[in-house]
């Protein structure tokens, strides 16, 4: 239990369209167990005790959104996002009153299986730390790096690598800012991380669960699937604090 005073705003960019899938519909539409992969991810973030609301960033052309249960939940609010994820989530964040919201998460649709016990213990870190975090795993294989373009090995420190996953958590004002400036700056921006970092903000990197995935290729939606039922077996037998 975290027992905290606030509830926290998560935004969630929901504006892509999947072509690492190959499916004719983007990705976060995609159905598991009769239930759109957006909704999984959604109602595990609603069904968190520190998360008040959401704010799903969705595509200009989004067709789908309507269709799902999500269109009457009173605690999602849709904006439209841009070309980029980076795009989306400046939308995003843009949409918020920081001054009731100072600080947010920023999580993937695509990743229906974050654990609850994760995003607490991220949140914690944050404001424990009074600095921004992400929830990431530390890499298990030998990691390699391909020189000027070739597919020449040369192999990299792995004790200081890691996956960065999402939730990733920071001060809305601070990531606006910093989003801004990268995109100004013309500094690629892949997560929020990477932003704040080349800002000059503090970015932790909080140990999380490995069954976190993103769905990216065909073979993740499988791969989801069998963890969402585990991860459904296991609460259920105690096995498991979501
Ligand atoms: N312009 C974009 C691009 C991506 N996303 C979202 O960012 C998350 C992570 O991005 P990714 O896995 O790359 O999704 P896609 O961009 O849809 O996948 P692809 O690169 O295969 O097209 C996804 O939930 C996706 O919907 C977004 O909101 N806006
Ligand atoms: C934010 C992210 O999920 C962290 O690993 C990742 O950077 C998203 O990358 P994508 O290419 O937009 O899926």
């Amino acid at each position: 239990m975290l027992n905290l005073a606030e509830k926290f705003c998560v935004v969630v960019p929901a504006a892509g369209v999947g072509k690492r899938m190959l499916t004719s519909c983007p990705k976060q539409y995609l159905t598991i167990a009769n239930h759109t992969i957006l909704e999984h991810t959604v109602q595990r973030l609603l069904s968190h005790e520190a998360i008040a609301n959401v704010v799903i960033v969705l595509s200009a052309q989004d067709e789908y959104f309507a269709t799902t249960s999500l269109a009457n939940n009173q605690a999602v609010r849709t904006v439209i996002g841009g070309k980029e994820r980076v795009d989306s989530v400046l939308a995003g964040l843009k949409s918020l009153d920081a001054a009731q919201q100072p600080w947010v998460l920023v999580h993937d649709a695509a990743r229906p299986c974050v654990r609850h016990q994760d995003i607490s213990r991220l949140i914690q870190y944050c404001l424990a730390n009074d600095h921004g975090g992400i929830l990431a795993m530390p890499v298990r294989d030998t990691m390699k790096q391909s020189q000027c373009g070739q597919k020449i090995a040369k192999t990299l420190v792995r004790s200081q690598m890691w996956h960065a996953l999402t939730p990733q958590m920071f001060k809305t004002t601070e990531l606006i800012q910093a989003i801004s400036a990268a995109l100004a700056n013309n500094i690629t921006i892949t997560d929020e991380s990477s932003a704040m970092e080349a800002f000059g903000y503090s970015s932790g990197l909080v140990n999380a669960s490995g069954d976190n995935i993103k769905i990216t290729q065909p073979e993740d939606l499988q791969l989801a699937e069998f963890i969402l039922n585990q991860q459904k077996i296991n609460l259920s037998s105690g096995a498991l604090c979501e």
